[in-house]
């Protein structure tokens, strides 16, 4: 496992203890989220289930024996856990370098509480270093491309990929980021968007991030 790795797993190690007896856990996807459900297999037993942000993550939960429910068959989620592309100090986040930002987006939206887990190389001072995906329907893939040239973004096709909803991704590089919350609500707005992958309108409200020198959690 390579170092990278092993401080993604040590923030999803640490993620363990938030989750309780009898929870609901939501999960997230990607490579750090990845390790999070390969660690809740060893508890399986003490939780109710998990809902699941991703086909894949929904695959691994299955593989694992873990029961993966239906958002709308349980309330509020109490606790979700899931990474991020980068993340700053106040808690604000990219989300969406592997396409499953809108299901991200809704599970995080539907939870009480936001546990964010990655390496620290996510930490950022400002968000945009990585492109910004945005999900849109597939016929407005032009127009919104036009409207994030207009924003100042520089936006590119991610070509062969649909998301699990059926659409097309945008990654937007450039894009003038120091006010990720007013970003948010603009792009949010542009017909045919279907979600733009800042949370920050809803943060996360904890960052746990592995490093060379160990975990560190920021609140
Ligand atoms: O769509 C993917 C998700 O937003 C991931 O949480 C994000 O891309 C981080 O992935 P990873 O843990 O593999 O770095």
């Amino acid at each position: 496992m390579s170092n990278q790795d092993q401080m993604k797993k040590a923030a999803a190690e640490a993620a363990l203890e938030y989750v309780e007896d009898g929870m609901v856990v939501g999960i997230g996807t990607g490579s750090t989220a990845n390790h999070f459900i390969d660690l809740l297999a060893k508890m399986k037993g003490r939780i109710d289930g998990t809902v699941a942000s991703s086909e894949a993550s929904a695959e691994r939960l299955r593989g694992h024996g873990i029961p993966v429910l239906d958002l709308n068959a349980v309330g509020p989620i109490p606790l979700y856990v899931d990474g991020a592309d980068e993340a700053t100090r106040h808690l604000h986040l990219i989300k969406g370098g592997g396409g499953a930002l809108t299901r991200e987006k809704i599970v995080a939206a539907a939870s009480e509480r936001f546990v964010c887990i990655a390496d620290d190389s996510k930490l950022v001072n400002v968000l945009g270093t990585f492109p910004l995906p945005v999900e849109v329907i597939p016929m407005a893939r032009s127009h919104v491309g036009r409207a994030m040239l207009k924003l100042g973004g520089q936006p590119e096709l991610r070509h062969g990929f649909t998301t699990d909803n059926g659409n097309l991704i945008l990654d937007v590089f450039n894009l003038d980021m120091t006010d990720p919350v007013a970003l948010e609500t603009e792009i949010n707005q542009i017909a045919g968007v279907v979600t733009v992958g800042i949370f920050a309108r809803r943060p996360a409200d904890v960052l746990i991030l592995g490093g060379k020198d160990g975990v560190k959690t920021l609140t």
